[in-house]
């Protein structure tokens, strides 16, 4: 398997190049060259295996021969060893719900599934084939703890996380400042996420800088994240159907930076029988707008909501679709993009705009709609929502054969679980006592020179 990338600047890499890049060297995302085609008795088949089995095989043809089949499944079986579910992400039914829960690993949101696994993946590339990683992500709560988590200790990487200040949640916060690791280095920049974001990106596609420092991405510019999140698709189609390809299944997907929904769109694009991708955003709702409209359309404003970790303007992986729609086209990526950098805004033609409404449906909710979504499914099930999933149950209403996807535990957000019923979710063991924990963690201006200088400072020989 071969990966180009959306911008069409970059000559083919393999797998193992296209995770150590992370954001392509032309400032694009990575996509494979080809989607593998699972045909319906494969289908079948699949729908009888364990998560960890099923990972393999889904992720054997994106891999190529690259990594020998027995050292993947080591790699696989050995990150979701860690997750608290014997079925990792299993489908629970609370009342007239089908809810996928996400949150089995060991920090409670779904960048679990896929961060454990690429932190055992860099681990065994490092020592395969030498060198270092100095990792750089941006956070809205959830990916830095998860990618913390998934390389704390790790010998020969360091790990940087910028979270936007006082927009993440009291628990998401500790779970990551309360990491002392030596190789766990958290920063609190004075801004947004999409500020954050940018300022990754930023040094990303500054490839002096990314080179002299090794830099390595865990968000979901990384292809490897979006591989390991197509899994649970497959999962709970398997798990609803029993494997009959004739029964399509729809999904509800709290949507902020488009990676897990856009997981689902690559597994549908596999001949997963996906009947509808919905899209759910909460008041930051430029995805919702786009379908709604063809016109992706920056706002001034990052809102901050009960759902904060989809408090995001500007989706990282909405790249990575419009290569799809557009058939692959690279040039006419380049030309929306620079629609987008010099106007705010970029839109679809007519034909790609039906194209958009056949792919996805979407929706938004308020934070008084996520509040009473979560109250009504705690009266109808004694089931408690985090406020993101309750803006994918809300987007959901009506649908027949959904499965809301779970992307976080309540406890996470107990302030608006506290709101919504009067009562918090019980804390899993793995968030407890966090708030006593000594923490760590630095505070910088949401500007690329302070973070550069940030970084230059601690990787240097003499700091190291
Ligand atoms: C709990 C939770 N739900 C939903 C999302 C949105 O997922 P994505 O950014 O992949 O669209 C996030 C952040 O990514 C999250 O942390
Ligand atoms: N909601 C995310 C934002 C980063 O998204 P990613 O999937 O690109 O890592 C978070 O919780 O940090």
């Amino acid at each position: 398997m071969h990966y180009l990338s959306t911008r069409g600047g970059i000559a083919p890499i393999g797998f193992t190049d296209a995770v150590m890049m992370g954001l392509a060297s032309d400032g694009g995302l990575l996509v494979p060259a080809e989607i593998p085609q699972i045909d319906p008795p494969t289908l079948r088949a699949w729908s009888a295996l364990r998560f960890q089995d099923l990972a393999l095989e889904i992720m054997t043809p994106f891999v190529g021969n690259e990594i020998p089949r027995h050292e993947l499944k080591i790699l696989i079986e050995s990150a979701y060893s860690s997750f608290t579910h014997p079925e990792i992400t299993p489908v629970i039914k609370a009342g007239d719900l089908n809810i996928l829960e996400l949150f089995h690993g060991p920090t409670a949101a779904f960048k679990d599934v896929a961060l454990q696994f690429l932190g055992n993946l860099f681990e065994y590339l490092l020592a395969r084939d030498g060198g270092q990683l100095n990792i750089v992500g941006a956070t809205s709560g959830d990916t830095g703890s998860a990618a913390i988590d998934g390389v704390r200790g790790k010998s020969g990487i360091q790990i940087f996380i910028l979270h936007p200040k006082g927009r993440v949640s009291p628990i998401q916060e500790r779970q990551m400042t309360t990491v002392l690791d030596a190789n766990v280095h958290n920063i609190a920049v004075r801004g947004t996420f999409d500020d954050a974001q940018n300022i990754v990106k930023a040094l990303f596609n500054d490839l002096s800088f990314k080179s002299a420092y090794q830099l390595g991405a865990v968000n979901s510019i990384n292809w490897a994240r979006i591989l390991a999140q197509t899994v649970y698709y497959f999962y709970a189609w398997g798990r609803m159907t029993g494997g009959d390809s004739t029964q399509q299944i729809s999904f509800a997907v709290p949507t902020g930076n488009f990676g897990d929904v856009f997981a689902g769109y690559l597994a549908k694009r596999m001949g997963l029988p996906i009947d509808r991708l919905i899209i759910a955003t909460n008041r930051n709702d430029i995805l919702t707008r786009f379908v709604n409209t063809g016109i992706y359309a920056v706002g001034d404003t990052v809102y901050q909501t009960l759902s904060p970790a989809m408090d995001i303007q500007i989706a990282s992986n909405f790249e990575r679709y419009l290569y799809f729609l557009y058939d692959g086209d690279a040039a006419q990526i380049r030309a929306l993009l620079a629609d987008l950098q010099t106007t705010g805004q970029l839109t679809v033609d007519a034909a790609h705009q039906a194209q958009v409404r056949i792919d996805f449906d979407a929706k938004a909710a308020s934070d008084v709609e996520t509040l009473a979504q979560i109250q009504a499914t705690e009266a109808a099930s004694g089931y408690i929502l985090c406020p993101h999933t309750a803006v994918g149950v809300h987007a959901a209403q009506n649908q027949s054969n959904c499965v809301c996807l779970a992307t976080a535990h309540p406890a996470k957000f107990n302030d608006a679980v506290q709101n919504a019923i009067g009562r918090e979710a019980p804390l899993p063991s793995s968030l407890q006592g966090l708030m006593e924990k000594e923490s760590r963690c630095i505070e910088l201006a949401a500007t690329v020179d302070a973070v550069k200088a940030h970084l230059e400072e601690a990787l240097s020989p003499t700091t190291r």
